[in-house]
């Protein structure tokens, strides 16, 4: 049932009747949000290339001293296209086409700063905690292939870029760390980000692949806004959400990787609250699908050894400081959600 069920949001609009239906999205949801006007092209093309396309607006009252500053943020959520058995350059090759195609779309709809999920150009292999081959997937933040290529998005589209990597530090000893990436929209590294909570639960045996981040709370300026990217884990802790808006942060993504056993209650919850709490906007991307893996795991916890994660659930959304937010994208499919 979990992989097949695709959202809470398509079940309540198939099974609860207006009028009712109005007053069950404005207690859940918050104010509607307007739809965006996308162009019929661009929407034929999510059709084409078979990802969910959608988007919203939040409204804000104009004032009469200052101009308005609107932009428009995507983000993007995924499944691996080849199977984690395929050569781990065709692996992250294919992801690097697709992870272009939906860009280009973004940029047609307008969008501003786009963000991927956590470790976008892989699969999630951290389960298994084996080093071959997997850590080869890892790559320099400054300048190895998924950051190059993502400067040419960004210069070719004029787009902020948030893409979140297994890095390895080639300066220090080739440390792996949990890291995202900030490219402005003229192509520069701004910097990057790393993860500050290692989860070691389930069997996301991160603990074993890298350290807690040593990045600090960083807040990046952009032309679009001041951003910031407290990834996966660390939406578990409030004090983390506070330390990015006290550094002034006006927008914070939040790319992840996490499973419906785990945490799928949770996770309207938390970017929300950080929303409401610090006053800013939240961005929540997971991927999406079951990744199956060559050899088997466990990770001690007397389960049978097993060789996937379970169902990563996509539903990517975005959160206002009024506490309203967008629908999710879908549990089972790609997409890419874009929000006003
Ligand atoms: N990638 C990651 O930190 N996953 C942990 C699971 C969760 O935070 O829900």
């Amino acid at each position: 049932m979990a992989e097949k069920f695709e959202s809470l949001e398509k079940s309540i609009e198939k099974h609860i009747p207006e009028p009712e239906l109005s007053e069950v999205k404005r207690i859940l949801f918050g104010k509607t949000l307007r739809k965006l006007d996308l162009t019929k092209e661009v929407l034929k093309y999510a059709e084409e290339k078979d990802f969910e396309l959608q988007g919203f607006g939040f409204d804000a009252q104009p004032e009469e001293t200052r101009p308005a500053r609107n932009i428009r943020v995507g983000i993007i959520q995924n499944q691996i296209v080849l199977p984690t058995t395929a050569p781990l350059g065709n692996q992250r090759d294919a992801l690097h086409r697709r992870i272009c195609d939906m860009i280009g779309a973004a940029s047609q709809c307008g969008v501003n700063i786009v963000c991927l999920q956590e470790a976008w150009p892989m699969p999630f292999v951290f389960c298994t905690r084996e080093k071959h081959p997997w850590c080869q997937l890892a790559e320099s933040a400054e300048d190895g292939p998924t950051t190059k290529l993502m400067q040419e998005m960004a210069v070719k589209y004029n787009m902020v870029i948030v893409s979140p990597i297994l890095e390895r530090d080639e300066d220090h000893c080739e440390i792996l760390w949990n890291t995202s990436v900030v490219i402005s929209n003229s192509g520069e590294v701004l910097g990057k980000s790393r993860k500050n909570h290692i989860p070691r639960v389930g069997d996301f045996n991160e603990s074993t692949y890298y350290m807690e981040g040593n990045t600090g709370h960083k807040v990046f300026q952009t032309q679009f806004g001041r951003i910031a990217v407290n990834i996966c884990y660390g939406r578990h802790h409030p004090l983390n959400w506070l330390m990015y808006g006290q550094n002034g942060a006006e927008i914070v993504f939040n790319p992840s990787a996490t499973v419906g056993a785990l945490s799928e209650p949770m996770w309207p919850i938390e970017a929300r609250c950080a929303a409401i709490a610090n006053s800013y906007f939240t961005c929540c991307i997971n991927r999406v699908g079951t990744e199956l893996f060559p050899n088997e795991f466990t990770s001690g916890d007397g389960k049978p050894a097993h060789k996937d994660f379970g169902h990563f659930y996509g539903s990517s959304y975005v959160a206002g400081p009024d506490g309203s937010r967008t629908p999710g994208l879908c549990r089972t499919r790609d997409g890419l959600l874009v929000t006003e």
